[in-house]
Formats: structure tokens, sequence, C-alpha cells
């Protein structure tokens, strides 16, 4: 008798830090108005799909104990969102290889989210358009259009909107992770209780980052790096103040924390000089682990198990992939 094993579909998603990250107001619909310069990151979840009898999810990797399981895991709820649009129960068995750090500010989420339609859309042969796929993503947050696009863009609204950015050369990395993790709405509303009691300096328009960006050179780009939220994710972890001074005194060009944080990123002058700086900072004591990345690279795609007719991979290049496979490892 012939048995058909189901072929499952595997995804990787980066993580990303915004490069700046300017918050408006409050809208009347709780988002805040932003602009920001996404950059995504050689940290990365890999989420695989293969056919089952009932929807579930499964997590591994360092985090995987505080990960959800059930309909709250914003991977179960892409499938769901996927699977209604295609007049389709939701049975698929999800796995997800955590390699971003859990509300840590880096979108693992929503990488998990943007790596889920995708990898549906190859395995049920959808043929979603990529409007469609984007669609999607912004139905399932902010951040998650950015998680399928990935590179370097400039996101506007409440971040779904999405313009990519030239950016010559990558950039190298240094990321200390936290013990914890601080929630996303909290930090947007301690920023606007610390601007109800005074006035935060507020970024503006981020053209200067864009002419560094497109010069590639990292000397240019550290000073003009900015987060919005930095004072309110320092007003709730004052100890990330030590983290962001570690990481200058170990020879990082700058330092910010990431998004909602508390994950800080340090921008490096090279892969080697960001080897050094992550020794360096693991040694300072000063947060639960560090790791090294680069960026930008490519968002959700499907990864392959081979090459194309043309004989190219499909995925990713042999450079990224021996970055990328370091870039996991502890330091
Ligand atoms: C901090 C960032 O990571 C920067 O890229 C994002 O703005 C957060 O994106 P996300 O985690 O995908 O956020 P969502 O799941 O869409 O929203 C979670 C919560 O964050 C707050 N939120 C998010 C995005 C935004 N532009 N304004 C907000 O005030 C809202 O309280 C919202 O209820
Ligand atoms: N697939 C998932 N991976 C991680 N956390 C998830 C996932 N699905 C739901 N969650 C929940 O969402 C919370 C925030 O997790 P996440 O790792 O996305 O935060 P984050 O990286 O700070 O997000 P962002 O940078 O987009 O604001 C977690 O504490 C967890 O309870």
């Amino acid at each position: 008798m012939l048995t058909v094993v189901p072929r499952p579909v595997s995804v990787r998603a980066p993580a990303k830090v915004n490069l700046h990250l300017a918050v408006g107001d409050l809208r009347p619909d709780g988002y805040h108005e932003l602009t920001t310069v996404f950059h995504a990151l050689s940290l990365v979840d890999d989420v695989s799909v293969v056919a089952a009898e009932t929807l579930s999810v499964s997590v591994y990797g360092d985090d995987a104990g505080i990960v959800p399981t059930d309909h709250t895991n914003l991977a179960w709820k892409a499938a769901e969102l996927v699977a209604a649009h295609a007049g389709r129960r939701p049975a698929v068995a999800i796995s997800i290889d955590k390699g971003i750090p859990v509300a840590g500010g880096m979108a693992g989420g929503s990488a998990d989210a943007a790596a889920t339609v995708v990898a549906l859309d190859a395995l049920w042969n959808l043929g979603l358009s990529r409007e469609k796929i984007m669609d999607f993503a912004a139905q399932l947050g902010s951040d998650v259009p950015f998680s399928v696009a990935g590179g370097t863009a400039v996101g506007t609204g409440r971040g779904e909107k999405l313009l990519p950015v030239l950016s010559r050369n990558s950039f190298h990395w240094v990321l200390a992770l936290a013990k914890g993790g601080l929630s996303t709405p909290a930090v947007y509303r301690e920023l606007d209780r610390l601007r109800e009691r005074g006035t935060p300096p507020r970024l503006g328009a981020p053209d200067e980052l864009m002419q560094a960006l497109a010069s590639g050179d990292p000397a240019r780009v550290g000073p003009l790096l900015g987060n919005d939220l930095q004072a309110a994710a320092l007003s709730l972890e004052p100890g990330l103040r030590r983290t962001l001074r570690a990481g200058t005194e170990a020879g990082a060009i700058a330092g910010i924390v990431s998004g909602s944080g508390p994950t800080c990123a340090f921008l490096c002058a090279s892969a080697d000089h960001a080897v050094e700086v992550g020794a360096e900072l693991s040694g300072a004591g000063v947060c639960r682990t560090v790791r090294v990345a680069s960026g930008p690279v490519p968002g959700a795609r499907v990864r392959g198990d081979g090459t194309r007719p043309d004989g190219r991979h499909p995925d990713r290049t042999a450079t990224d992939r021996t970055s990328t496979d370091r870039d996991r490892g502890h330091h």
C-alpha cells in the first residue's frame, strides 16, 4: 500500500531593529502614528507547517517555555486568517524554532505570523498576490508587513505602510538580550504618560539617516540612530541605561533600545568588531546573553531544499548561510 507522507513547508523570517522610531500622537483607534526605519537582522525564527488533523503550535528554542501554544500565538491567528480566506479548515501542525528573543522589541511574534502566512500560501498552493499577503500581515500586527518585506524600509501609519530604503553594504550589530521582556502596549502607554508630564524630545524626519544608509558608512549611521520609545523603556527598566553605557564602553559606534525594548542594539564597524564588542559586553554582566547579527536580510521566505532550475539557491546565498548560522549561535 502506498503511504503518502505530507511534505512540510519551512519558512525563515527575520528579527528587526528600528534604526529610527519617531512616535507621533495617539490616534483615536489606540495606535500611534509612526515614522520608522525598519532594518531586518540575521537573527531568525524558522517556522514549518505540515498537514495534520487539527491546528497545533509547538515552539522550540531557548525562550520556548514562555511562548503560548494556543490560539493567542500569532502564528495560530495567521493560520486561522489564511484558512478562512481559502475556505478550508486550518488543519496544520505549526512548529516554531525561535532564534528571536521573546517580548524583546525585535518583532519575534510578528516574524512567526509573517512566516506562517507565507508558508500556508505555499503549502496550500493558494497563489496569493503580494498585496493580499501584505493585507493579511497588516491585520495580524503593525510589524508583520515588515517581517514579510525584510531589507530596510520606512514604515508610516501604524508601521504597516512600507517603502523600501536604499542601503549600501551590510551593517554589523551586537544585541544585548535582557532577562525579562517588556510589553509593547505598556511601553507606548508609558511614553504617553511621560509626554503628559513634560515634553521629552521628539525625533524629526529620518532624511539624514537615509543618506547615511545609502553611503553604507556605519560611522555616519551611528549618531543618527534614534528611538522615541527609548525614554519610556528606560523609565520602565532603568537598568537598561547601564547596558547602553556598557555597549559604547565596549567600543560600539552607537547603541539604542530596539523598538519597545528591552533588547539593546549596538552598531559596530565590521563583523570582526561586532565579535569583539560582543565578547566584551558579555563579560560586563549587564544582560542575559549577547548575539551578533548583520543586516539587512530578506523578509519571510520559503526555505528551499535544493537549487532552482537556474542553479541558484532559492532563499539565500552561501555567504548568507555562513553568517546566519554563526549568528544563531551564542557568544
Ligand atoms: C514598537 C514596534 O515594534 C516598532 O516597530 C511596533 O510599533 C509594535 O508593533 P506590534 O508589536 O506589531 O504592535 P501591534 O500588535 O500592532 O499593537 C500592539 C499595541 O502596541 C501599541 N501600538 C502599536 C503600534 C503603533 N503604531 N502604535 C501603538 O500604540 C498599541 O497599544 C497596540 O495595541
Ligand atoms: N509566535 C510568538 N512568538 C513570541 N511571542 C508570541 C508569539 N505569539 C504570541 N506571543 C506573545 O506575544 C508577546 C510579545 O512577543 P514578541 O516576541 O512578539 O514581542 P516583541 O518582539 O517585543 O514584539 P514587537 O517588537 O513586534 O513589539 C509574548 O510575550 C507572547 O506572550
